[in-house]
């Protein structure tokens, strides 16, 4: 079973030593079970915040933000971050298996998954391999399997790409497309890339600074999967325009 999210009128007030701040103004976001939804948005907008309350990494100040399946301990969440955050004394497997062995799985069986999800994400010939041995594309792909190590109804992923070069970001955000329409989970990924985000959303929420909230939601028509060569459409040139323009004002 997947997830559904639903934020309600939500809200975050961070109590700093310099005072309280205001990192995101009371919004409304409703999610569907499977759905891929980009949170885009400038700096400093309130995107990571949404995302963290959304996996319970931290508490909203008000309204009601609810994970259905609801019961506390029934969603099982996979973060991936903008840096891997492998353990460096673990090989490319033990790594992936972590979520498994804290989950006190038999490590044959652990060690079976993490091997076929290293060649889910191309590092088949890597598993034995210390994290300080690859490219960081590589080691953020490790992330990723890790992840989704504990078959994850949600996956909430804060700029996985965002250290990576243009052309590996590309092939990745394919690869993360093809694992994502394998796996069913209920996607949420901050990004500030706005051809990432018509690539891989079925919708994409616009988010603005000062105060951090919604602005706007667009639903991306494209088929799935998605290739490159839809970047010279005029469809992709029009949403991302818009994209643009909703960003610089
Ligand atoms: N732990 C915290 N304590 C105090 N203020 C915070 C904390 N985390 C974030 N903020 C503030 O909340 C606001 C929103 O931050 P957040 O990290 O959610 O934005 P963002 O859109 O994800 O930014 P970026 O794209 O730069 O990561 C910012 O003004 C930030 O300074």
């Amino acid at each position: 079973m997947t997830v559904a999210i639903s934020c309600q009128q939500v809200s975050k007030t961070y109590e700093t030593r310099n005072g309280p701040v205001n990192a995101l103004s009371p919004c409304d976001l409703e999610i569907s079970p499977g759905e891929f939804v980009v949170l885009l948005g400038p700096s400093g907008c309130g995107k990571t915040t949404l995302l963290r309350m959304i996996g319970r990494l931290h508490d909203h100040t008000s309204g009601s933000l609810d994970l259905t399946p609801v019961e506390a301990g029934e969603t099982t969440t996979g973060f991936v971050f903008q840096q891997a955050n492998l353990m460096p004394w673990m090989t490319v497997e033990e790594n992936v298996a972590l979520p498994l062995r804290l989950k006190k799985q038999p490590k044959a069986t652990r060690m079976e998954t993490a091997r076929d999800l290293c060649s889910r994400v191309g590092l088949e010939n890597f598993t034995k391999s210390w994290p300080r041995e690859l490219s960081g594309g590589m080691q953020q792909r490790v992330s990723i399997a890790r992840a989704l190590a504990d078959d994850p109804q949600l996956l909430l992923m804060d700029e996985p790409f965002g250290a990576l070069d243009a052309l590996t970001r590309t092939r990745m955000n394919s690869e993360l497309e093809r694992l994502w329409m394998a796996s069913g989970a209920t996607v949420v990924l901050v990004t500030h890339s706005i051809t990432e985000a018509i690539m891989l959303a079925d919708r994409i929420v616009v988010m603005s600074a000062r105060p951090g909230r919604i602005v706007s939601e667009t639903r991306v028509p494209f088929p799935r999967p998605r290739g490159t060569q839809i970047e010279n459409t005029p469809e992709f040139q029009a949403i991302a325009a818009d994209l643009r323009s909703q960003l610089e004002h």
